[in-house]
């Protein structure tokens, strides 16, 4: 059984936020939408039943993520209490904890690894990051690569800090054996005319139409219907993906995620605000299975794509 919305999307992957605390200072994180200071943070046995109750709703995959999911010391408790519910269990984080933990994440039941790294230039790492702890993330990349594959590089491209930097991303993609995720900065209309934003933004439908042009081979997945890219390098084919949602209705028609808040909150859309559900106050006043559930399908019947 899998739900649709109203648009016809159908709900297959959940995206939780764990937290909302973090190690790095991003000076561009949308911290994925969570606008609000709540302290308040879902027990490893809450996540379980949520995911247990979406598990027999459709859902397939489920994304960890934050703030910074590994900031969490139950974090390897959460990893295996909902393993046993989903098919593609997987994580997006910093790589700052990824050389002590790739292996224990592992045998967890974590299936892969998203690591962010947006410039190979300590300077520029430290610039885009706020840390210094670039040689840190490589050394949790190598051991990732060993315990997590397939292990996928974020790389949020910006303008004037690492836009320079992405050849050399893919052939280091290459070389390591991993996937290269170019992002495209996003934000919420409203702050599209921003002089950050407009700073910042660095556009990657071009570079999306040379990688066309150098491809040996594409592919276009189901989920944001985004590109992936063969591109031979020197040191073999790197794959690369192009994660470009600004503006880009096919990518939030093709949306099939809905967001969990770390405070216990349903997120319709990461570009929305005043979009969230609470459950967790329902979860707490011992609401039933049905209960939830009900409140599991409010939420997907108010999902609504943000580029339209
Ligand atoms: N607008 C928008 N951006 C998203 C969405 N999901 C992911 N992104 C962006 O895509 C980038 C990569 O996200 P990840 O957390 O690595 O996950 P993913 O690549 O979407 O998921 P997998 O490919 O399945 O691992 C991040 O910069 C997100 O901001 C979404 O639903 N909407
Ligand atoms: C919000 S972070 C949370 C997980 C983890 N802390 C990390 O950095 O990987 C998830 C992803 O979103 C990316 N991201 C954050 N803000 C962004 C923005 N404004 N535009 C595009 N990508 C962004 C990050 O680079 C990261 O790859
Ligand atoms: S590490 Fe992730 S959550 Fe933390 S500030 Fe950077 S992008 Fe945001
Ligand atoms: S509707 Fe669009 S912007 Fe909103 S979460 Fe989905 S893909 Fe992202």
């Amino acid at each position: 059984m899998v739900l649709f919305d109203r648009f016809g999307r159908p709900v297959t992957n959940l995206r939780i936020s764990l937290t909302k605390d973090c190690n790095f200072r991003c000076f561009f994180c949308h911290r994925e939408g969570q606008h609000f200071n709540a302290r308040l943070e879902l027990t490893p046995a809450e996540i379980e039943r949520l995911v247990r109750i979406a598990s027999h709703l459709g859902i397939k995959k489920v994304k960890l993520t934050g703030g910074e999911p590994t900031v969490r010391d139950d974090i390897l408790e959460i990893v295996r209490r909902i393993k046993p519910y989903v098919a593609d269990l997987s994580m997006t984080t910093n790589g700052s904890r990824l050389k002590e933990l790739s292996k224990p994440l592992a045998e967890a039941g974590l299936d892969r690894v998203n690591v962010s790294l947006h410039s190979l230039r300590p300077e520029v790492y430290k610039r885009i990051t706020g840390v210094d702890m670039l040689d840190t993330v490589l050394e949790g990349i190598d051991e990732a690569v060993k315990y997590l594959s397939p292990v996928k590089l974020n790389m949020t491209v910006m303008k004037g800090l690492n836009d320079g930097e992405i050849w050399d991303m893919i052939e280091f993609a290459a070389k390591t054996g991993v996937i290269l995720q170019l992002i495209e900065l996003e934000a919420p209309k409203e702050m599209t005319q921003t002089n950050f934003f407009r700073k910042y933004f660095f556009p990657l439908k071009p570079v999306e139409q040379k990688l066309e042009e150098m491809a040996i081979e594409t592919k276009e997945r189901q989920m944001h219907r985004r590109k992936k890219y063969f591109i031979p390098t020197d040191h073999g084919i790197a794959e690369v993906e192009v994660v470009r949602s600004m503006h880009n209705t096919m990518f939030c028609a093709n949306c099939t995620r809905l967001r969990v808040t770390s405070n216990g909150k349903f997120k319709t859309c990461l570009l929305r605000k005043n979009d969230l559900i609470d459950f967790a106050t329902a979860l707490r006043n011992g609401a039933s299975d049905e209960e939830l559930i009900e409140i599991f399908k409010k939420a997907i019947r108010l999902r609504e794509p943000y580029w339209k």
